[in-house]
């Protein structure tokens, strides 16, 4: 793990591939509904339930924000499933996530979203918690339920610098 600060990048599909999708109505499949009154943004993102008895489960998280420059004291994983953000706000935050090797975190990326970007972050990979920015904001999340423990937690032997 890098002693050096984690620059922060702007949040694309092709830079987030590795960690999940970007949930995005840009260039989604979309179709009329309703008669045209609805246009639906389709299937935009992998949810993943895995493990015994899984279940999709739809929560509000009201977060605090965090100041910048921070630091970064621990990852954590859900290795029974995906997780979901997607903001009811226009609050700047953060995504962070880290590459696995040997199921240890290793080189962490920082992404800032774009108004109406959310993520789903796929099942076991480390990411940061939620990280609103500036002010409290609100985040509706998708992750799954079920029997069997979803949390695996890294915390760093010192803290990592995540900063612009
Ligand atoms: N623990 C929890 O529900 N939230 C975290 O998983 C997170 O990613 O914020
Ligand atoms: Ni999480």
């Amino acid at each position: 793990m890098t002693d050096r600060p984690v620059i922060i990048e702007p949040l694309t599909a092709e830079a987030f591939a590795p960690f999940g999708q970007v949930i995005t109505t840009e260039g989604a499949h979309h179709y009329p509904i309703n008669s045209g009154m609805t246009e639906r943004y389709h299937d935009l993102a992998r949810i993943e339930l895995g493990g015994v008895h899984p279940r999709p489960l739809i929560s509000i998280f009201h977060g605090q924000p965090y100041a910048l420059p921070l630091a970064l004291k621990m990852v954590e994983r859900h290795p029974l499933g995906s997780q979901a953000f997607y903001p009811l706000s226009d609050a700047p935050w953060l995504v962070i996530v880290a590459e696995d090797q040997g199921g240890m975190p290793t080189r962490l990326r920082a992404f800032a979203p774009a108004a109406g970007q959310g993520v789903n972050i796929a099942m076991n990979t480390w990411h940061g918690v939620l990280t609103p920015l500036e002010r409290e904001s609100r985040y509706l999340v998708v992750d799954r339920g079920g029997d069997g423990n979803n949390l695996e937690e890294h915390f760093f032997e010192t803290p990592i610098e995540i900063r612009r």
